[in-house]
């Protein structure tokens, strides 16, 4: 059972956009794999559910068009990298999950990721994460489509909430390896509108030791209107922790 985690999560940490070096399985050690997933196991061309689609709104798409255009600063001789990154987003992370230790097999076949669980374009999260690795700190555009309803007409506590936890997790995660999420507060300040685009910065605000310390911010997309403020923690875990061993 224990080879079987273990191959478990080999294949998950070939698959993660900032993954483990193989033998970091008990003892993480950062290896940056760049943004390529050519050898995802599920289908030769995995979608990334991160990229524009016919649900986007202008404002949505207006947001990609300018972190992405930060993201590759082209000169007359060479194509150069900025320093915001968009990280792509598919909706399974492991292809043998818990390694059979939790998880029947229907179970293992069926998960997918909460917040990419959807087909239809637009009825939930829209989202892009792009990433400032010297900066310590990630900007996502989150579209909130008509299943997330809350108070009618605006987005519901939990589905901000989620996403907030996504953000905030994938900096950390980004920053330090696996993490699990120990806490959580959230200050709702506005109501965003179902429908509507908002920005969610996070940013680093401090390391000690295991605990990865996150702020938050959601905001509108000119950033004049504070929705959401919240902070986080975060523990890092080695690939054990996941898989129960
Ligand atoms: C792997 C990533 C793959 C991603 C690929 C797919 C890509 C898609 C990206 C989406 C990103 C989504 C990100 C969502 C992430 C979740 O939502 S995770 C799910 C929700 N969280 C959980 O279920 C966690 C449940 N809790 C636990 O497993 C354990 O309690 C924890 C949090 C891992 C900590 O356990 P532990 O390692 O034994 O830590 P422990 O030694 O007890 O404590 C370490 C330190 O932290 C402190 N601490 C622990 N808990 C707390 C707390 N709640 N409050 C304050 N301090 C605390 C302790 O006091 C201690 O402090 P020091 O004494 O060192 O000063």
């Amino acid at each position: 059972m224990i080879r079987s985690c273990l191959k478990a999560s080999r294949t998950f940490i070939s698959h993660c956009p900032v993954a483990l070096s193989h033998d970091a399985v008990s003892q993480p050690v950062l290896v940056r794999r760049g943004l390529s997933m050519g050898l995802w196991p599920f289908s030769a061309s995995p979608r990334d559910f991160s990229l524009p689609n016919a649900s986007w709104n202008a404002e949505m798409r207006q947001v990609y068009d300018h972190y992405t255009a930060l993201c590759e600063v082209k000169t007359e001789d060479s194509e150069e990298t900025g320093p915001w990154h968009k990280l792509p987003s598919y909706n399974r992370s492991l292809k043998h999950a818990a390694g059979g230790v939790y998880l029947s097999k229907l179970i293992q076949s069926k998960a997918r990721l909460f917040t990419r669980n959807k087909k239809e374009y637009g009825a939930a999260f829209e989202y892009v994460i792009f990433m400032n690795k010297q900066e310590k700190r990630c900007v996502c555009a989150f579209q909130a489509g008509h299943l997330l309803e809350g108070p009618p007409g605006h987005v519901h506590g939990g589905a901000i909430a989620t996403m907030i936890d996504t953000v905030t997790g994938t900096l950390a995660g980004y920053l330090v390896g696996p993490v699990m999420t120990a806490n959580l507060n959230i200050n709702y300040r506005s109501p965003i509108p179902l429908g509507g685009v908002v920005l969610i910065h996070s940013a680093l605000d401090r390391l000690e030791g295991k605990k990865i310390f996150v702020n938050c911010r959601v905001t509108s997309t000119d950033e004049s209107k504070l929705h959401t403020e919240a902070t986080a923690l975060f523990i890092s875990v080695n690939m054990g922790h996941l898989f129960g061993m």
